[in-house]
């Protein structure tokens, strides 16, 4: 089968003039759009109100050099080919940038009819767009540090970055030069995160203070190849038939507590350098192998986890960033020449992809309407090891990022379209201002400020009481071994109990209890420290009370939002997947407008050839082509690709691991 890239490739010509036009005729109505800070002026620091739980930002990279020439070539048996055989084929871009922030790319989609080669001009959305002359450094700026990613994960939170795009679309280059930048600036940050918490506590602010003698940082390097789990950090000598390293395979389950804790190295890190090094280390490890589209292709998903522990505040939850380098989405044109192994990585890495997929509109979805939505995260080794982040459970902040990647070749711009309609759907419409909700005293998210006043003083009340109890009994007790009695405690006279903090200064005037749970556990404790008044309480018992109090706000929130689910789930009966994707746009009628595409990349340039064929036949025969003709033949062929799909579903299905009727529908097979 011909690839639909030298069907593009042989009209090169047509579909660039076509381009033209489309360019100059959008130019008199639109102006591009660029990012609303000029990269200068980014250095403030992120309204931390204004963050979204899901960002997802576009990237196309520009053309390498003799790139075109090397990698598309035109069609022998086309008709035009003695035209196009005897120039190279040069670059003809795919994708347009109108807009940087909101982010849209416009994907160039060629197709042929009857009539002739066309371009459908197809526009995606996303927060951001990246277009080829943005260089690494911005990107890092405008997605990791614009979204106080640093911050989050030194406060106990968890962040992920996640690159998507078809193999050679430059995720790997974005991956990396994020990683190294990560550790460039990490412990910058944990230096002045962990200062303020230094000072807050009362210490002296010691110019020498190390990130290190704050935070302890873990780093652990996955490999996911198909089903297949490794150690990055394992070396290994030992290389399998295709040259690749061998390496001990690693389970990846959840524990009896549920959490998802690979058996893999963790590495102690205390410096930019030692992070540098062993990313370095990890990155030389990673596996790669030669495919029609790049000769360095990643075909593993690779997890780089950096874990926090924040030793000042031993009960804080562990920050987490993740950044995961996808492996590259193929399609089934890209893969059919690679062996039985090989077709199998492909597939399997296609279905966590998927998987991925659902895991992250519904994360996007739950965000944006503050409701919950199912979650599938268990079905999958990807989103098993993402489930910090997808874990609706979990009660720490989490934030995800994907960066789709798409190739900037016209002759790749089905498989963009593919890569833009996965992620565009991740970005969410922050949710419409309803107005407060009605005041419910469980639900803190509905408090007002006096109420969390009040909240908040009955909380360190209690906890002076029991220390004015506690201290009592060791009282009593010394008492009772002198041979003496204590009077019985008497309540203390109104505004007589130290609480040993200052209310106002931890809810202040204008704040509520919505504010103080999107606080992560450390800045809520070095509140209560710069509110700590007198010496009621000592810094290590303060500490431990605001923990506690914290957590309880959190658990309250969470019943709150858990009960709200429950009513969702009543009312909406079942609340099917794409229910949480939103309308899918329609492309032809009858079909779904993703099914159509892989349909369409399923036959490659079969699809044109067998309409044009097919119409030719129609014609001669003097039948009604437009109406009946082509619906049917469009139709046939959506009939073979679903057979195709449904035969590729049964066979996973008989190899699915965990499927408990796997082994006997393999056996009958
Ligand atoms: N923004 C960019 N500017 C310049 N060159 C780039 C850019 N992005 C990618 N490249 C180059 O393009 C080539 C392919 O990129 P890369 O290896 O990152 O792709 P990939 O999507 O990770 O592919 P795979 O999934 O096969 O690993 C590399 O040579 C890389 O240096």
């Amino acid at each position: 089968m011909a690839t639909s890239a030298t069907l593009t490739t042989t009209h090169l010509s047509t579909f660039r003039n076509i381009l033209d036009e489309w360019h100059q005729n959008r130019l008199k109505t639109t102006p591009t759009k660029g990012f609303l800070v000029p990269f200068e002026e980014l250095q403030q620091s992120p309204k931390k109100d204004a963050l979204k739980d899901v960002i997802v930002a576009f990237r196309t990279r520009p053309p390498l050099p003799n790139e075109a020439a090397e990698k598309f070539h035109a069609d022998p048996d086309a008709q035009d080919a003695a035209e196009t055989e005897a120039a190279p084929v040069e670059f003809c871009s795919g994708i347009t940038v109108t807009s940087a922030e909101p982010g849209v790319f416009f994907a160039h989609v060629p197709g042929m009819k009857w009539s002739g080669p066309t371009l459908t001009h197809k526009p995606y959305e996303a927060d951001l767009a990246f277009g080829p002359d943005i260089g690494n450094e911005e990107v890092y700026q405008r997605t990791v540090v614009a979204n106080d990613m640093l911050s989050l994960v030194l406060s106990g939170g968890v962040g992920c970055i996640l690159a998507y795009g078809q193999t050679g679309s430059g995720k790997t280059y974005t991956m990396e030069s994020v990683e190294h930048r990560v550790a460039r600036d990490l412990f910058d940050q944990a230096r002045m995160v962990g200062k303020r918490l230094v000072l807050a506590q009362g210490g002296a602010e010691a110019s020498d203070t190390e990130a290190g003698d704050i935070f302890e940082f873990n780093v652990t390097f996955l490999e996911l190849l198909g089903k297949h789990a490794t150690d990055l950090l394992e070396s290994t000598e030992e290389v399998d038939a295709q040259g690749n390293p061998v390496r001990t395979e690693i389970a990846v389950r959840e524990d009896k507590v549920g959490n998802v804790r690979p058996n893999l190295i963790s590495s102690v890190i205390r410096t930019s350098e030692e992070l540098e090094e062993l990313i370095n280390k990890a990155l030389s490890h990673r596996r790669t192998s030669a495919t029609l589209r790049n000769a360095a292709s990643s075909r593993s998903h690779a997890l780089l986890t950096i874990s926090i522990k924040n030793k000042l505040l031993p009960y804080a939850d562990e920050g987490q960033l993740i950044l995961v380098d996808l492996a590259g989405s193929e399609r089934h044109e890209d893969s059919k020449d690679h062996d039985k192994q090989r077709m199998e990585e492909a597939r399997d890495n296609n279905k966590s992809l998927m998987n991925l997929k659902e895991c992250v509109r519904a994360k996007a979805k739950m965000a944006a309407e503050d409701g919950f939505v199912h979650i599938p995260w268990r079905s999958n080794k990807l989103t098993m090891l993402l489930k910090p982040i997808f874990d609706i459970e979990s009660r720490q902040p989490s934030r995800a990022m994907i960066i789709a990647h798409v190739s900037p070749h016209i002759q790749d711009s089905v498989h963009s379209t593919n890569t833009l309609s996965y992620a565009a759907p991740f970005k969410t419409i922050p949710p419409k201002p309803r107005g407060p909700a009605p005041y419910d005293a469980e639900d803190p998210r509905t408090w007002d400020h006096a109420k969390t006043v009040e909240w908040l003083t009955a909380q360190f009340t209690a906890q002076a009481m029991k220390s004015r109890q506690a201290d009592y009994n060791v009282r009593a007790r010394s008492a009772q071994l002198a041979g003496k009695k204590l009077k019985p405690l008497e309540p203390p006279a109104p505004g007589q109990l130290d609480l040993g903090v200052d209310v106002a200064k931890i809810c202040p005037e204008g704040e509520r209890a919505k504010n103080l749970g999107m606080l992560y556990t450390p800045q809520f404790v070095q509140r209560c420290l710069e509110a700590r008044v007198g010496e009621a309480m000592t810094v290590d018992k303060l500490k431990m009370v605001a923990v506690e109090i914290i957590g309880k706000l959190f658990y309250l929130i969470l019943t709150a939002k858990t009960k709200k689910r429950n009513e969702i789930m009543k009312s909406r009966k079942k609340l099917v997947v794409d229910d949480a994707y939103g309308d899918a746009p329609r492309r032809e009628e009858e079909y779904d407008e993703d099914e159509f595409l892989e349909a369409q990349i399923f036959w490659g340039t079969d699809w044109q050839k067998t309409v044009i064929a097919a119409y030719e036949q129609w014609k001669a025969e003097g039948r009604d082509w437009t109406n009946v003709g082509y619906p049917q033949t469009v139709e046939s062929m959506m009939m073979k690709f679903r057979e195709h799909k449904a035969a590729e579903a049964a066979k996973e299905e008989v190899y699915d691991e965990g499927n408990p009727e796997g082994k006997e529908k393999e056996e009958a097979v």
